[in-house]
């Protein structure tokens, strides 16, 4: 038994349908813990005029009764704030042909999916496409990572994120849990606030001369006992489920477990985390796995990586093609976000606890929440035990 996600919905239609399927009976929720989650999403400095606008209303439809699961498939209606502004362009076919052709998107931006869309479906125009692969889309997948992050937040399991770079300027890791607090509470995801100022200016650098940026962020997750996850097949394996989810993530170039890429330099003697006794428990004096051996975890933090790309539409627009003229020309521009990195790290978040939900339902049964707690439990105490002296 796994969860299930699926989502329809455009970017300026009237908002989005999120079907989470799989998710145990008896998991108390809240549209508050929701809301919540939402409301850092929409946070960040470099963000748009959009994210002034948009209040991400949303409804349960189905599958939850008395604030608590049913079992039954969630169903969640989530609405796009101005929907109505856009009906113009959304129904640009019921326009006369000159009239549509002018509102057409003929002019493929580099970095976005336009050309590409474009292409795989043979349209001439790339409203269709980028209607869906707006990042409109993560307010929705943050509607069904939250649900999971409830379940994992339930047997006592909780995701963190933190902004780790923005463009050059590296920030690094929280160094301690009032950082990784702050970094989760504040609305740029930083962890401390002494860097707020300057990644300011870089971003009104960056918004000035028409430009964008990305960044970094890490993920961190913490009291995920032993063992969980699967090393039988290739599709199994739980580090090639998190990175294939987090690099969902529109944008998002680059995933790294633990140490990463930099582990590749580094002598194995240097990079294995060895085992050392500490208080009757064999633990680990390093965290360079990042919590996973042979995709399954092994005890220590989840800590993974994720690298963004800066975002495609520039005010500055680089050079492109119409698709109709065969022409060279600008790029198409509209407004949007400068820089989305603490935004992301929420979407992150939310994507981590998808996959790790799916992965405990499989391992302990997803009908109901108290056998999914009474099972992980009896699983956390024999672990424990391996490694107790
Ligand atoms: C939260 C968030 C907001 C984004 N906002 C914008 C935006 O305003 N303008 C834009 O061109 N791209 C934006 N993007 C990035 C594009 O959606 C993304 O680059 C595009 O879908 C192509 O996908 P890819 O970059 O993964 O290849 C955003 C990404 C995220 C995660
Ligand atoms: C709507 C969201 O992000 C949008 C993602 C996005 C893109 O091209 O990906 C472009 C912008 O939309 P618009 O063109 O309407 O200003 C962002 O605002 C959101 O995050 O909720």
């Amino acid at each position: 038994m796994s969860i299930r996600m699926l989502s329809s919905g455009e970017s300026h239609g009237k908002g989005y349908l999120i079907i989470v399927e799989g998710l145990p009976a008896g998991l108390p929720i809240s549209k508050d813990y929701i809301e919540e989650q939402l409301a850092r999403r929409r946070r960040g400095y470099g963000r748009g005029e959009r994210m002034k606008l948009e209040r991400d209303e949303f409804e349960f439809y189905s599958g939850v009764r008395g604030k608590v699961t049913t079992g039954n498939p969630i169903g969640v209606v989530l609405r796009n704030s101005e929907w109505e502004k856009w009906k113009d362009a959304m129904d640009a076919f019921d326009l006369k042909e000159d009239e549509a052709k002018e509102r057409e998107i003929t002019k493929p931006r580099p970095g976005h999916a336009d050309a590409s869309g474009m292409a795989k479906f043979g349209f001439e125009e790339a409203r269709n496409v980028l209607e869906r692969t707006s990042a409109r889309a993560t307010a929705a997948w943050t509607i069904a990572g939250t649900l999971c992050r409830r379940l994992l937040e339930d047997l006592g399991i909780a995701v963190r994120s933190s902004v780790t770079s923005v463009g050059p300027r590296s920030i690094g890791l929280p160094r301690s849990e009032e950082e990784w607090t702050r970094a989760c509470s504040s609305d740029m995801g930083l962890p401390r606030e002494e860097d707020e100022e300057e990644i300011m200016a870089i971003i009104d650098e960056a918004r000035s001369s028409g430009d964008s940026l990305g960044g970094t962020f890490a993920i961190s997750v913490k009291n995920v006992p032993a063992g969980i996850g699967s090393y039988s097949e290739w599709d199994r394996r739980l580090d090639g489920r998190l990175a294939q989810a987090l690099m969902a993530i529109p944008s998002a170039k680059g995933v790294e477990i633990g140490g990463g890429f930099g582990l590749s330099q580094r002598p194995g003697s240097e990079v294995h985390d060895e085992f050392v006794l500490s208080s009757g428990l064999w633990t680990r004096r390093t965290n360079n796995a990042g919590g996973i051996e042979g995709g399954v975890t092994n005890g220590e933090e989840l800590t993974l990586h994720v690298a963004l790309k800066p975002i495609p539409t520039l005010k500055k627009p680089l050079r492109t093609f119409d698709v109709r003229t065969k022409r060279e020309t600008s790029a198409h521009v509209e407004r949007g976000d400068v820089c989305v990195v603490p935004a992301a790290s929420v979407v992150g978040e939310a994507m981590t606890s998808l996959v790790l939900a799916q992965a405990l339902c499989e391992q302990f049964g997803g009908d109901r929440m108290e056998d999914l707690r009474s099972r992980f439990e009896e699983h956390t105490k024999r672990t424990r035990r391996m490694f107790h002296v």
